[in-house]
């Protein structure tokens, strides 16, 4: 071995001596180093490769891989009589491949970043004398700055401005006559430490710029994200306790808004905040099914209703978007192509697909939905819908599990009820192969789509963080659980049930635990564990003053107690969903938010279908007779054509 060394050596010793010899070295070590930038490059994880990605992504999506008859539907025309139960089989259309095909740059939003769409321009803060603070709707005099500033309680630089950045505070410090501003390095922290969509942030832009994107508390944002690293993630069960105990946030938190009054009587609130964002109209909701989804309809609904919002109601007053096609934009009521898109909200069931939704609703809509437990929610969709084919077989959720394919076909038009029913409805495949890539894609996709994933379990906490999101105060989300089932109809699970449903629902799982987790740094990040808390207090105590003032008795009732028959839930499957009686003798205006608190999702949905496409009056010309309406499934009648279409809202005309 040695000779060998000394023979190599005194061998390569020669070649180098020489001239072609050395050319030669050099020239291989420039070839090995060519291939090592190929093997570092292969090796780095791909960023932003669309073609990748549609490529894995058609395969979470493109249900023909792996089943021939698994295939969607959308080409043929919506018609009444579109169900879930029916088979999605169907050849596509040319024109529809695309979307069906369901590529991953159609799923995420347009490659133009948030920023960079109109009213979301990326302003970094700057100096802004006072006489242009016309534009500027959140300002604070210099008298304000001064007497804050001079404030015997500043001891710390969280004190002076809770969330302000060191630098611009000390801009606020040296100005005598300016408004807000920041030093570019304010801007800089806060790019660095805010997530894209939150980059739309400004105190001085113009009014129409106002409008909408300005996510609210820009500078709260940024401080807590810098206290609160990336690598100190929250957990759930972690997030209530105190911050002593945590030992993670500034002393500032401990001060209460309300007393952060400033100058001359504004407040910290007023003055930074209230003003900063306008409340989003623009929304899309996509309603998940049995995961607290229509009390978040509800909420959207009276909102929409009171704000005189348009609604992008299901095609000739359905109540669902053809669900479980995936969507399209002529699902919806008055929906024309040549149009800009014009609906304010979307709410209704769907099955998501991003570039048809994008038709409906304008650019600056804000994307929200609602996820829950994949146990709970098996549990729950079991009962309701135990007429579907997966489950009408099994007498019993643990039956089912112990050998599922034995009842679950995924061929079956209504087979995502049992299966990944999230994930269905996000517009994935439910049967799809679960691998690390297909799951990171898929939740990248939701990502790139979605501005926000509440979370079920935390109903209050998602209610207040969808506040903050849509820049709406606390009365717009306070809210009474609806479509909840009696006790009677939900039943308890093992520990070992549990860990089937989990495995069985792998992708929802999946989607769930990471959306679980980001909705807490999204909270620590926007909003800080001592507000959200006061918050939910007052969210809590508002709902309880709106219970006493509207309900007759504790609560909700079982279906045969609700007295008012248009405030009765559609009973489905095996469930026995609760419902309201309001108070009698209640003024007008109360009696008129009272019943919209508690009028379930297809009543409602009616209404204010009616109310937005009001019935043509009756005419003294002969009428053409009508078509013969297409034949339902009875299982149908009630959740298609909406059996509630003979209710009426009280305190509309229709
Ligand atoms: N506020 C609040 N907090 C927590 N959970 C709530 C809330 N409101 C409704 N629910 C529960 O959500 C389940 C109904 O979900 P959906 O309304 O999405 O069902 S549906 O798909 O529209 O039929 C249903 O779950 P189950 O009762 O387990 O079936 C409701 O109890």
């Amino acid at each position: 071995m040695l000779k060998f060394r000394r023979y190599l050596i005194t061998n390569l010793k020669a070649i180098y001596r020489c001239q072609p010899g050395r050319l030669w070295v050099s020239f291989s070590l420039l070839i090995l180093l060519m291939v090592s930038f190929q093997v570092v490059e292969k090796l780095q994880p791909t960023r932003n490769c669309h073609c990748e990605l549609e490529r894995a992504l058609q395969q979470t999506t493109d249900h023909s891989q792996e089943s021939p008859d698994y295939v969607l539907q959308t080409h043929i025309p919506p018609r009444e009589d579109d169900h879930p139960y029916r088979q999605r089989k169907a050849v596509l259309e040319p024109a529809e491949n695309t979307q069906d095909g369901f590529q991953m740059h159609l799923y995420y939003r347009q490659v133009t970043p948030r920023e960079s769409s109109p009213d979301r321009q990326e302003r970094h803060w700057a100096w802004q004398p006072t006489e242009n603070s016309n534009k500027m709707k959140a300002y604070l005099s210099a008298q304000q700055l001064k007497s804050q500033l001079s404030s015997p309680r500043k001891a710390t630089r969280g004190d002076i401005f809770p969330g302000v950045p060191e630098s611009a505070a000390t801009a606020l410090g040296d100005t005598a006559d300016g408004v807000l501003f920041t030093s570019s390095i304010a801007a800089e922290e806060h790019k660095k430490t805010t997530s894209p969509q939150m980059m739309g942030v400004t105190l001085q832009s113009p009014p129409q710029h106002q409008a909408m994107g300005s996510p609210p508390r820009p500078w709260v944002d940024s401080v807590k994200h810098t206290v609160l690293g990336t690598a100190q993630l929250l957990r759930a069960d972690d997030f209530y306790r105190t911050e002593l105990e945590r030992g993670l946030l500034p002393s500032w938190a401990e001060i209460s808004t309300d007393e952060m009054a400033l100058g001359d009587g504004g407040q910290v609130e007023d003055v930074f905040f209230q003003k900063v964002c306008k409340p989003k109209t623009n929304i899309v909701f996509l309603k998940v099914h049995k995961s607290a989804s229509s009390t978040v309809m509800n909420i959207l609904f009276r909102f929409g209703e009171m704000h005189n919002l348009t609604f992008a109601f299901p095609l000739r007053g359905g109540h669902q978007l053809f669900y479980p096609h995936h969507f399209m934009a002529r699902f919806v009521q008055g929906f024309s192509p040549g149009k800009p898109p014009q609906f304010n909200i979307l709410c209704h069931h769907m099955r998501f697909l991003r570039p048809e939704v994008q038709k409906v609703v304008p650019s600056t809509a804000v994307y929200f939905s609602i996820l829950r437990n994949p146990v709970q929610l098996m549990e729950s969709s079991f009962v309701y819908y135990k007429g579907t084919s997966a489950f009408s077989r099994a007498r019993s959720l643990e039956e089912f599990l112990s050998q599922p394919y034995r009842f679950y076909n995924p061929t079956a038009g209504d087979s995502h009820y049992a299966r990944n029913l999230m994930t269905f409805d996000f517009g994935f495949n439910p049967d799809a192969q679960v691998t690390a890539k297909r799951v990171n894609l898929m939740l990248r996709a939701i990502e790139a789509s979605f501005d926000l994933l509440l979370i079920s379990e935390y109903f209050d906490e998602s209610m207040v963080l969808l506040k903050e999101t849509l820049c709406w105060d606390l009365d717009s989300v306070v809210s009474f659980p609806l479509n909840s089932r009696d006790s009677s109809t939900r039943s308890p699970l093992s520990s070992i049930t549990a860990e089937k449903i989990k495995a069985w629902n792998r992708l929802d799982w999946e989607i769930y635990t990471h959306f679980n987790r980001t909705f807490w740094e999204r909270v620590e990040r926007d909003i800080g564990r001592e507000r959200l808390w006061r918050e939910v207090r007052a969210l809590r105590q508002r709902r309880a003053e709106l219970a006493r003032t509207c309900l007759q008795g504790t609560g909700s009732v079982g279906p045969k107690d609700i007295k008012d028959s248009s405030l009765r839930p559609l009973q489905y499957g095996n469930a026995r969903i609760l419902g309201y009686n309001i108070k009698q003798g209640l003024d007008e205006a109360t009696e008129h938010m009272c019943r919209r608190l508690v009028t379930p999702e297809l009543q409602y949905s009616t209404a204010l279908y009616k109310k937005q496409f009001p019935p043509n009056p009756p005419q003294n010309t002969p009428q053409r007779p009508l078509q013969k309406p297409p034949q339902l499934t009875p299982s149908l009648q009630g959740m298609q054509q909406g059996k509630a279409l003979r209710y009426r809202l009280k305190g509309t005309r229709h």
